[in-house]
């Protein structure tokens, strides 16, 4: 494959380039914090001064950004990669971000002659790093094929879900369910805490019965310690599911656990707990 751009090198966007160099893809990567694309410079990587020069430079070009805010700014700011975008262009937006935003991204991109994909991830930093991740496209399916090669090396399943907006529904209808569920899991170790049980039995027997899952099995131990080094911060999950619950209110699709789960994540977030991962929210649950 061409050699392929690579915009936010965050927790995701670092382990998804390293894992493109590591397989022999040719990478050009920008990050607003530029001094974050040394790491990825002894793995390989080129760096591009801004979105507009590595676009230039490739044919393909991911970006991996915080929010709908990060998105935007980066295609639409001054150098931002829609400077550069013409016939021949690919641009995949892998951030998690709602259907709206992705639209903006799709009409300004086309409209010059490029290409477009949404491709959000499910699975966190250590899925990134082994090429496990689950890929949520749509858009152009034309490039969906040519950047194949590349999708087979960040995860090992992808869904071509049709037009634009079906990946990023579909993102944030899976990341409500998970914060629900980091919530309830949250709730559960506290009250068999509180109530004289051991939390360490809880996690056997959960892992044991039909609501075992790998998120309980991985998060558990250090949240029983009140650990969360960030995999998955915490300020994303609120984002998505304020993002989730958006897209609830214009379905009329009642959400109260969702709703619930979301004001956890808002006290988390105030209580200056936004960049520890997700699980965190356990915090505000058992003081
Ligand atoms: N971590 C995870 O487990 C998963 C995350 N996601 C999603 O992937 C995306 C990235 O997540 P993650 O890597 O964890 O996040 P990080 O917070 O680690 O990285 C965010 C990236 O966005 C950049 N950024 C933020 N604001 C701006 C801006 N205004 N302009 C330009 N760049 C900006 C940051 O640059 P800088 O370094 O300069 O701050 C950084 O490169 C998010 O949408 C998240 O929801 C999806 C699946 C799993
Ligand atoms: O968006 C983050 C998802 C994290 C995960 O799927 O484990």
């Amino acid at each position: 494959m061409e050699e392929i751009g690579f915009l936010g090198i965050g927790i995701m966007g670092k382990a998804m380039a390293v894992n493109l160099l590591r397989h022999g893809f040719k990478v050009t990567v920008w990050n607003r914090t530029l001094s974050r694309c040394d790491e990825l410079v002894q793995h390989g990587a080129s760096v591009g001064e801004t979105p507009a020069a590595v676009i230039k430079k490739c044919k393909y070009t991911i970006a991996m950004l915080s929010d709908p805010a990060a998105a935007l700014s980066v295609v639409f700011d001054k150098h931002g990669a829609l400077e550069h975008v013409c016939a021949g262009k690919g641009y995949i937006d892998m951030s998690t971000v709602d259907a709206d935003t992705s639209s903006q991204i799709s009409q300004a991109i086309t409209s010059k002659g490029g290409s477009f994909l949404e491709a959000p991830v499910s699975g966190s930093k250590k899925p990134a790093e082994d090429g496990q991740l689950v890929i949520l496209a749509a858009g152009d399916k034309d490039l969906y094929d040519q950047v194949v090669p590349a999708f087979d090396v960040l995860g090992k399943k992808s869904f071509f879900l049709g037009k634009i907006g079906n990946g990023a529904k579909m993102k944030l209808v899976v990341n409500m369910i998970m914060g629900s569920m980091m919530n309830a899991f949250s709730e559960g170790i506290v009250l068999a805490d509180k109530s004289g049980l051991d939390p360490h039995t809880l996690l056997d027997v959960l892992d044991l019965g039909a609501i075992a899952n790998p998120m309980f099995k991985m998060k558990g131990p250090a949240m029983i310690k009140n650990s969360y080094p960030p995999a998955f911060p915490l300020k994303h999950q609120q984002k998505d599911m304020r993002l989730a619950l958006a897209l609830g209110d214009e379905n009329a699709v009642p959400m109260p656990v969702a709703a619930a789960a979301n004001e956890t994540f808002k006290k988390a977030r105030s209580l200056g707990l936004g960049d520890l991962d997700f699980s965190a929210v356990f915090e505000t649950l058992s003081k």
